[in-house]
């Protein structure tokens, strides 16, 4: 069995009411370098829109560059010496280097994204199916609004991040070393002054992303609690109403509001004083060197032409220079959300069918449980020893108190679970040695919560059995007792359905899900008796169609209510994973012990 652990820290369920849920994980990836490779994996799949990229890139930097630097040959040949034709012509040409500068910068932007979204939805494909892949015990054991936000946040921080702060990232370095390279080619002297100040720009910004990533991770704490507690508040609506929570709901999320106000705005305080900060740098370096710049002019001979193109690379400089710091924080989001993709994809899913991994053809459904114990979590023990023989067509009941092990038993048929040892076995045929899919086609499981799916009537009785047809659709409903219901709905089998079937009532959605078990023509059958509290016409429907569905098959049905299961081949008593009673009603009655006691509602 493949052990699954929590891949994240964060939100805890709450207990009761509406309670504090919120955390998210620290922005900042635990190993950037592995992240940015695995990114690059997926990235460089579109190897030669990147290399046209590049190349737009470099044109885009390299009339940038080339823009500042004809100054120099504008001012010393033509301005100078007053050429006043051989001027017009080059600022038609500094105005097509521009053109074509802009051209490639469009284009760029607008490649970068095709390549960002295309990546993204790679990546977002690769996240789906992997997390059908994983198996029932890792969404037991992850909170589905953590695994949700994969899905939203995390992949909207690296799309974000795809779309524009990776080629800015890459803009601003290739820009600065450009100006650089340019900077020395004109004057070494000049650009060792200009230099002086930047390690005194980078100290001062690095100490401020410091001091401001801390604020922002506290930021995003506040962020995610606030989420946390309006999901939460709008998911449990009812209990909120019915115990009239609203008042002190709107004080927590006051408090929550007020702590995210005040870290937010800590953190967008801090983060705001570097911009001017550094642009004032910037003005004190552009004077230095202006300064340094006329003087060398006047005693060195620096041509004024240089001088000028220089002053504008000065100028340039603290740009890239402010661009990079400030792209620093999405980045590291980005890839901690990346990270924390990653982490699902890495996630261990369901164990693979065996080699000789067989197919189940024209089963006739016998079923054997030989002691078989299973515990969800090692060294926790759930079902001990347990021995069940259900022989084609019979009805095999699983009764006993809360939290005994009947739904756990129930798991184990379908292999959502593997078991430590014992043997489960269909037809003589160890389950462990079936392909899933084809075990899992030989079984229907009603359960108690319905799962209904955005869309219409038909197709939702159809996920039974993808091949059924209309036909076999409307014979499966008229058969679980469902089709009067349906031929009342505004446009009858193809009413449409959403939100979980939120527009029928208990009753109806489980009539839906018999019908669904019923096209599916499965060998064996696992029904989860309906708890919840229904009219008693109703319940009668429903078991009429539950009989239906049962006929000739070999059926399991966990039972609530004693009075179904009278007619039970077996009935199996439970008590703490372990089977302390078994055999049909009358004999259970006349043994006067634990089934007598429940039946008879005379408890200890
Ligand atoms: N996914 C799970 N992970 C870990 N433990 C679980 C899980 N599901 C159930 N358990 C534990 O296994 C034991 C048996 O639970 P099970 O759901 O099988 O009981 P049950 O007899 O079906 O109860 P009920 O009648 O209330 O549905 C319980 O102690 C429960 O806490």
């Amino acid at each position: 069995m493949n052990e699954q652990t929590p891949i994240n820290n964060t939100r805890t369920a709450p207990a009761g009411l509406p309670s504090r849920r919120g955390h998210i994980s620290v922005e900042k990836p635990k190993n950037a370098k592995r992240v940015i490779l695995r990114l690059w994996k997926y990235l460089s799949r579109q190897k030669m829109l990147l290399l046209l990229i590049l190349a737009l890139l470099l044109i885009n930097i390299a009339t940038t560059l080339l823009g500042s630097y004809f100054l120099r040959p504008i001012i010393n040949q033509y301005i100078i010496p007053r050429n006043v034709p051989g001027l017009i012509r080059m600022i038609f040409v500094l105005l097509g280097i521009y053109i074509v500068g802009a051209a490639a910068g469009i284009w760029l932007n607008r490649l970068m994204i095709v390549v960002a979204q295309k990546t993204i939805n790679i990546l977002r494909a690769d996240l789906f199916s992997k997390l059908q892949s994983l198996p029932l015990k890792f969404f037991d054991s992850n909170n589905h609004g953590d695994l949700m936000s994969r899905f939203t946040n995390d992949v909207d921080n690296v799309s974000d991040s795809l779309n524009t702060s990776v080629l800015q990232l890459f803009t601003s370095t290739i820009t600065l070393l450009g100006i650089m390279a340019l900077m020395i080619y004109i004057s070494p002297l000049l650009t060792l002054v200009t230099l002086i100040i930047v390690p005194l720009m980078l100290w001062i910004a690095s100490a401020i992303i410091k001091k401001s990533k801390g604020y922002f991770t506290t930021q995003q704490n506040a962020l995610g609690a606030v989420d946390g507690y309006v999901e939460e508040i709008i998911t449990g609506q009812k209990v909120v109403k019915v115990f009239c929570y609203e008042d002190s709901a709107a004080m927590e999320f006051e408090k929550l509001n007020y702590d995210l106000r005040d870290k937010a705005t800590q953190a967008q305080l801090y983060s705001g004083v570097m911009q001017p900060i550094i642009q004032n740098l910037n003005t004190i370096n552009f004077a230095l060197t202006a300064t340094v710049g006329g003087l060398l002019a006047i005693f060195r001979g620096l041509d004024l032409g240089g001088l000028a193109a220089f002053l504008q690379y000065s100028r340039q400089f603290g740009r890239p220079v402010n661009e990079i710091s400030s792209q620093y924080n999405s980045l590291q989001a980005a890839l901690a959300g990346a990270e924390r993709i990653f982490q699902i994809m890495d996630e261990v899913p369901e164990v693979a069918d065996t080699a000789g991994a067989v197919r189940l053809i024209n089963i006739k459904g016998d079923v054997e449980f030989k002691a078989v114990t299973f515990g969800y979590d090692a060294g926790k023990v759930v079902l001990k020893n347990i021995n069940i023989q259900a022989k084609v067509g019979q009805k095999i009941a699983l009764v006993g108190s809360t939290g005994a092990g009947k739904t756990t038993i129930m798991n184990l048929l379908p292999r959502f679970y593997d078991i430590q040892s014992g043997v489960i076995s269909i037809d003589g045929i160890d389950i462990k040695n079936v392909q899933r899919n084809s075990l899992r086609e030989t079984l229907a499981i009603v359960l108690q919560d319905t799962h209904l799916f955005t869309a219409t009537v038909m197709e939702n009785i159809r996920y039974g059995r993808l091949a059924a047809t209309d036909q076999d659709v409307i014979a499966a409903a008229v058969l679980a007792g469902a089709d009067s219901f349906i031929q009342r709905l505004p446009n009858g089998y193809h009413t449409l359905l959403h939100n979980d079937g939120g527009n029928l009532s208990q009753g109806q959605r489980q009539l839906l899900n018999i019908a669904r078990s019923t096209v599916a023509r499965p060998s064996i059958l696992i029904l989860d008796e309906a708890t919840s509290s229904i009219d008693t016409r109703t319940e009668q429907i429903i078991q009429k169609g539950m009989d239906q569905l049962m006929k000739n098959r070999t059926s399991f049905v966990i039972a609530h209510r004693l009075s179904t299961v009278r007619n039970a081949d077996e009935i199996l008593v439970l008590e703490n994973g372990e089977i302390i009673e078994r055999g049909s009603h009358q004999v259970l009655i006349a043994k006067k012990g634990r089934y007598f006691q429940l039946y008879t509602g005379q408890f200890d």
